[in-house]
Formats: structure tokens, C-alpha cells, sequence
């Protein structure tokens, strides 16, 4: 993996990327990373499932069946973090490396880990209660795939319904959509790209994506819509015009100036949602 005019630093939303030296405001957008396409994890949208590049899951594989098993329209976030627990197992995988720089179990604030009592603090019931379909979709797939009866190389990728919830916490909030080819046909697909899954969200982001496939490289190019200097960090819109609650869901944080939370009264009177439940102290 290369970087360019960047450094990964640890700040106030996690890991994060700093701009290693000025940027200027870019007509053209300019490369910040490379890697290899061997190091990335991606499961295409439709059947037939492609997993790509690297991680050849050996035909019979039982992990193949549980993959398929689930429903092609909505279960992407399933597949993937199957194929990440998988990866996790196999000998000498990037992943296992890679594990230092993800958040462990405990660190992980995704709210699919969350208890009963941490999702009553949220005082928000319809988040809470989107959370509770979620954790319990999650848990009959793993009750359905990893019952006592699962051959020893599907159990030992989660024991615990918990490392699941986590594998997949880790794929909802860390993957990107993006288009695949292999040979003539193209295909959407879920990624997991290691080292660009640091950049942070902001509702006012400085840089703007671009992904580029070239020499079996990806590169991972910004357009810094404004200046940025030395040591500030590079941010992106995960879901622009996305409400904090679908923040929450997916990626465990909400932000206080997200333009889609505010209130609109008559007249031009703007509040954001955040500032006036905090009136009433909620
Ligand atoms: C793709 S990862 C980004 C890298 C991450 N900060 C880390 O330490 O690995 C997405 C996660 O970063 C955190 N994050 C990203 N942007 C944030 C923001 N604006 N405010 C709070 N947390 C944020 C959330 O935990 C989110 O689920």
C-alpha cells in the first residue's frame, strides 16, 4: 500500500487521515493511497456471488452455502462479514494484521452490540426499536448457520453470536459501494478497503471521492473542495442528505450539524434537532 501527501493519526473520531503536507483546492482530483486489490474483501451485490480478488473460497466450503444462503436484494452486509470472519481464519491472511487498526469487540461502538439498557439511554424509540430487527436479524442468522451441529471451520469463525454482530458492525460501517469488472461483465459490488475505511464523515467534508482501478491497484483520489493545510484531517459525506438516525444505525455516530436534522419554523428560523432536544434536555 502507498500513501501520498497523507498519515493515518488517531483523533477525536477514531483513526483518521491528515493531510501530511498544504493542499490545494483541485480542479483534478489527486491520488492519497494505492492498494493492492489483493488486500481488499468484496462481494458482488447479484448472484452469481464473485468474491474478489484473493481470497479463493475453496468449492464445498460450507461458508460458500451460508453466503448463499442469504437474500440477494438485501443481505450484502451478511456476505461480507462472513467473508471477513472467513478471512480472519484463513493462514497468513492481510486481515489478521489489518485487526490492529479495526476497532476490537469492546472499542466497537456499533449500536448492533448495543444491550437492551444502552438502547433505552438512546431516548429514541424508533432507532431503538430499528436497532432491536437489526440485532435480531443478525442473531437467526447466526443461530441458523453456527448451531452446535456446524462442522469445526464454520464454528470457529464465531463461537459467539457476539463476534458476528461484530463482523458485521464492521462491514455496514466500514464498506463502500463500487462497481467491479472481471473480464466483460461488470458488476456492482461491497467493498472493504483497508486503509481508505480511515477517512472520517463530516456533513461539510473538504474532499470528495474517486476510485480509479489501474495495474490491479486501487487508487484512491480526493478532489479537496477547499484548501487544506498541513495536519488538518480529510474528510468525506458518507450518505449525503441522510437524516442522524440512518448515521446512527449504520455507523454509530450522529452530528450535531447535519443540515438534514434541522427543524424548519416559519419564517427563516432554523434549529437543529440536536440543539432543541437539548433544550428539554433530552
Ligand atoms: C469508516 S470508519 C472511519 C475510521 C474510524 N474512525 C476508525 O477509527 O477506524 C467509520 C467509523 O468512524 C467513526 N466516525 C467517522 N466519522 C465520524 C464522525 N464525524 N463523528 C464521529 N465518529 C465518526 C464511526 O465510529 C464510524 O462508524
Amino acid at each position: 500500500m502507498r500513501a501520498y501527501g497523507i498519515e493515518f493519526k488517531e483523533g477525536p473520531d477514531g483513526f483518521g487521515v491528515y493531510a501530511s503536507k498544504d493542499v490545494q483546492p483541485l480542479r483534478r482530483p489527486r491520488m492519497i493511497m494505492k492498494i493492492p486489490l489483493e488486500l481488499m474483501l468484496t462481494v458482488s451485490k447479484k448472484q452469481p456471488w464473485m468474491f474478489f480478488p484473493d481470497i479463493i473460497i475453496p468449492v464445498g466450503h460450507p461458508i460458500f452455502d451460508i453466503i448463499n444462503s442469504t437474500n440477494p436484494e438485501t443481505d450484502w452486509d451478511l456476505r461480507l462479514a462472513c467473508l471477513l470472519l472467513y478471512s480472519f481464519d484463513c493462514k497468513d491472511n492481510f486481515w489478521q494484521l489489518y485487526d490492529d487498526f479495526l476497532p476490537s469487540k469492546e472499542e466497537c461502538t456499533n449500536l448492533l452490540l448495543a444491550t437492551e439498557d444502552d438502547l433505552l439511554e438512546l431516548q429514541d424509540e424508533d432507532l431503538a426499536s430499528a436497532m432491536r430487527k437489526q440485532q435480531s436479524r443478525a442473531f437467526e442468522f447466526w443461530e441458523k448457520n453456527w448451531h452446535s451441529g456446524v462442522p469445526l471451520k464454520i464454528k470457529r469463525l464465531a463461537r459467539e453470536p457476539e463476534r458476528f454482530f461484530w463482523a458485521l458492525g464492521i462491514a455496514q460501517s466500514r464498506c463502500i459501494n463500487i462497481q467491479m469488472r472481471v473480464g466483460a461483465l461488470v458488476q456492482d459490488a461491497n467493498m472493504l478497503v483497508p486503509y481508505a475505511d480511515m477517512l472520517n464523515h463530516s456533513p461539510e467534508p473538504n474532499c470528495f471521492f474517486h476510485w480509479r482501478f489501474k495495474d490491479r491497484m486501487l487508487e484512491v483520489m480526493i478532489n479537496a473542495g477547499q484548501e487544506i493545510r498541513k495536519g488538518e484531517e480529510m474528510t468525506v459525506n458518507y450518505m449525503p442528505q441522510q437524516k442522524n438516525n440512518m448515521f446512527m444505525e449504520r455507523y454509530d455516530f450522529s452530528s450535531p450539524v447535519n443540515p438534514w436534522d434541522e427543524i424548519q419554523f416559519s419564517g427563516n428560523a432554523r434549529i437543529h434537532l440536536d440543539s432543541f432536544l437539548s433544550i428539554f434536555n433530552i
